[in-house]
């Protein structure tokens, strides 16, 4: 028996658009006889709907297209698709009004419907939000038309497999839905996700589904969601194991693909017929973490344009790491030529920081222009005067440039209708060592969750792979970041001879500091135990839940670690936290 996965990237509530999408990968399935056709969590409405799935006449679209998806289907073919099913039970029993459900869609109709079961609520996940978890086993029986014989399918949807106490060494939840489908003596066990990338998570996932696939002897078919969508991106990377726990499959990653597989009933294995991809990435040397974030953040800038309706976009481009990563970034995403870095000194820019910039600008092949800002920083200095006498030029004219640079760059992307993309990083975003409404302006924070130790390393790298951005790089194949980019100090350039390290540890400790803090949710106490210079960890600490105003204004960041400073980041502004 034939089954597919169908790998696809959603738009987010394009409800007809998505039902498009599965109807294609169904059809190009159907030509090579398949009987099953899988598609991701939520696939006809996108992860995360969000608040979108409040909507009543949200849900009933979602049903509608069911039904009309149900009709143009392949005959020959069953499809699961993944939609929000309402509670009927809700009032009476004071439940959640949706189910994240999975729709067995074949001849003509609706067949059966299952309910995902774990819901997740940490970090960026809000299920239980919206919806009442499912307390059947999900299990359904599919006829092998060939040979006239049932086979019978498990059915898991992201977080059901997330509980597996054997191989995490604790339960999250009190029911493991794998072991139930196993004690059902199921032939082939399936996921369907839309599980978020955050670096090395498929190491995880697929050391969890062999642990499953082996632990319980059935072969097991992982179907990811991929593309951006707001701060969140979707790696994709769907795998199938056979019960021995050996890999049969891996979809591309950071794009849409189509894989059909053979199930083989008697022997309960499976093996690979073909990807649209060409890329069965299990034979493929893995990518480094460097590699993996780089095309990451790719998808990310690209489908957050695409699906926002922008073909071009702009930065700020002052010769420094940040902004030559965004740009390198932004040229692999949406084509150098659709790439506007703009050039602002001031009185206090180096001359490198020019030269650099436009190094910068031809490596990659994208376009730019110079706006000097010395006559609206003495404007602002003369309207500013009369109020500001006496006082000495501090931290506030600092400001000014970046605020000027700022407004400059948003009437650009208002004139020509480009997306306006900030450069801030995560050890900045973090201590707020950036300028609201100046350098933190903008409609995306590309890098707003990558360490600043993680910029030279993905710069280093990148150094090696120039091929990565494309086509249409400029005339220097050998180099994107310019040398003097990597080896100068990371300079704000507001004042003369101003250097990062003159406000803030150096970014090493910084980072790591950061990493513990931020990501790993340890204490003062930690810290100090792991190395680290008490006084420096105490001033982090308090830059940290200072800046916290700052970054509830910032543009949406994409998230690439295991916490962003975004959706799963909730922390109250005005707040004196007191231990002990
Ligand atoms: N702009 C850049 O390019 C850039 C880059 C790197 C570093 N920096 C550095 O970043 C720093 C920015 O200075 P800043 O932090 O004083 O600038 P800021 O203007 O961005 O933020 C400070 C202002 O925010 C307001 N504020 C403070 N706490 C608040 C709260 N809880 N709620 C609401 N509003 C609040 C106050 O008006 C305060 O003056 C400077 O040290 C600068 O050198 C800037
Ligand atoms: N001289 C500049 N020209 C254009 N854009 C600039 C310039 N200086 C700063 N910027 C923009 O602001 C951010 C933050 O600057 P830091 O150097 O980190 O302070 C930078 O990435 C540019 O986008
Ligand atoms: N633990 C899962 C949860 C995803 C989901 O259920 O949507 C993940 O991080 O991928
Ligand atoms: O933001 P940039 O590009 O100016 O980078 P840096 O802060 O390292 O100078």
């Amino acid at each position: 028996m034939k089954i597919a996965i169908a790998q696809l990237n959603p738009t987010i509530g394009d409800l007809s658009g998505n039902a498009k999408k599965i109807l294609q990968a169904a059809e190009q399935a159907a030509k090579v006889g398949t009987r099953l056709l899988l598609t991701p969590e939520l696939s006809l409405c996108g992860y995360p709907p969000r608040d979108l799935l409040l909507q009543p006449s949200f849900i009933q679209g979602m049903l509608k297209q069911l039904k009309n998806l149900a009709n143009q289907l392949p005959a020959s073919m069953g499809v699961l698709v993944g939609a929000a099913q309402e509670n009927a039970q809700a009032e009476t029993t004071g439940g959640k009004p949706l189910f994240n459900s999975i729709f067995w869609l074949e001849n003509g109709e609706i067949k059966q419907v299952f309910h995902k079961r774990l819901l997740p609520s940490y970090d960026v996940f809000d299920e239980y939000r919206y919806f009442e978890p499912g307390n059947q086993v999900n299990v359904f029986k599919l006829n092998d038309k060939l040979d006239d014989r049932d086979l019978k399918i498990g059915v898991t949807i992201c977080e059901d497999l997330w509980n597996d106490e054997e191989f995490w060494g604790k339960r999250q939840y009190p029911c493991n839905p794998i072991a139930e489908l196993a004690q059902e003596k199921v032939d082939l066990m399936i996921n369907l996700s839309a599980s978020p990338y955050t670096v090395n998570k498929q190491k995880i996932r697929e050391a969890m589904l062999r642990h499953a696939a082996q632990r319980y002897q059935t072969p097991i078919i992982y179907v990811n969601q991929v593309g951006g969508n707001d701060d969140l991106i979707f790696d994709g990377y769907s795998v199938a194991f056979n019960s021995s726990g050996e890999m049969v499959c891996r979809a591309g990653a950071f794009q849409a693909d189509l894989i059909t597989l053979e199930l083989n009933e008697s022997q309960k294995s499976l093996h690979l017929i073909q990807s649209s991809s060409q890329l069965n990435s299990v034979e493929l040397a893995p990518k480094s973490e460097d590699e993996e974030i780089f095309a990451a953040l790719v998808l990310g800038v690209k489908d957050y344009a695409q699906k926002c309706g922008f073909s071009q976009a702009l930065l700020g481009l002052s010769g420094g790491i940040d902004s030559s990563l965004v740009a390198a970034i932004a040229a692999a995403a949406l084509g150098s030529e659709n790439v506007l870095g703009v050039l602002m000194p001031s009185p206090y820019s180096s001359d490198h920081s020019v030269k650099d910039a436009l190094k910068l600008a031809e490596n990659l092949g994208i376009k730019t222009h110079t706006l000097k800002i010395a006559d609206l920083m003495a404007d602002y200095d003369k309207s500013l005067g009369g109020l500001f006498a006496g006082l000495p030029s501090d931290v506030t004219e600092e400001n000014l440039q970046s605020r000027i640079r700022g407004n400059l760059l948003m009437a650009i992307a208002n004139k020509f209708g480009y997306l306006l993309l900030s450069t801030g990083n995560k050890s900045e975003m973090a201590v707020g060592y950036c300028t609201l409404y100046g350098d933190m302006n903008g409609g995306l924070a590309v890098i707003a969750d990558v360490p600043k130790t993680r910029v030279y390393s993905i710069c280093h790298w990148l150094n090696q792979c120039p091929e990565m951005i494309g086509n249409n790089m400029g005339k220097n194949t050998r180099e994107i970041i310019p040398e003097n980019v990597l080896t100068k100090a990371p300079s704000a350039e507001l004042k003369p001879g101003q250097v990062d390290q003159d406000s803030l540890p150096a970014y090493d400790i910084l980072d790591d500091i950061l990493h513990r803090l931020v990501e790993k949710h340890e204490s003062e106490a930690e810290i100090a135990a792991a190395g680290h210079n008490p006084e420096t960890i105490a001033r982090v600490v308090k830059l940290v839940t200072r800046a916290e105003f700052k970054r509830r204004q910032a543009p949406p960041g994409l998230k690439v670690t295991d916490r962003a400073f975004g959706t799963g980041w909730r922390m109250p502004i005005a707040a004196r936290v007191v231990k002990g």
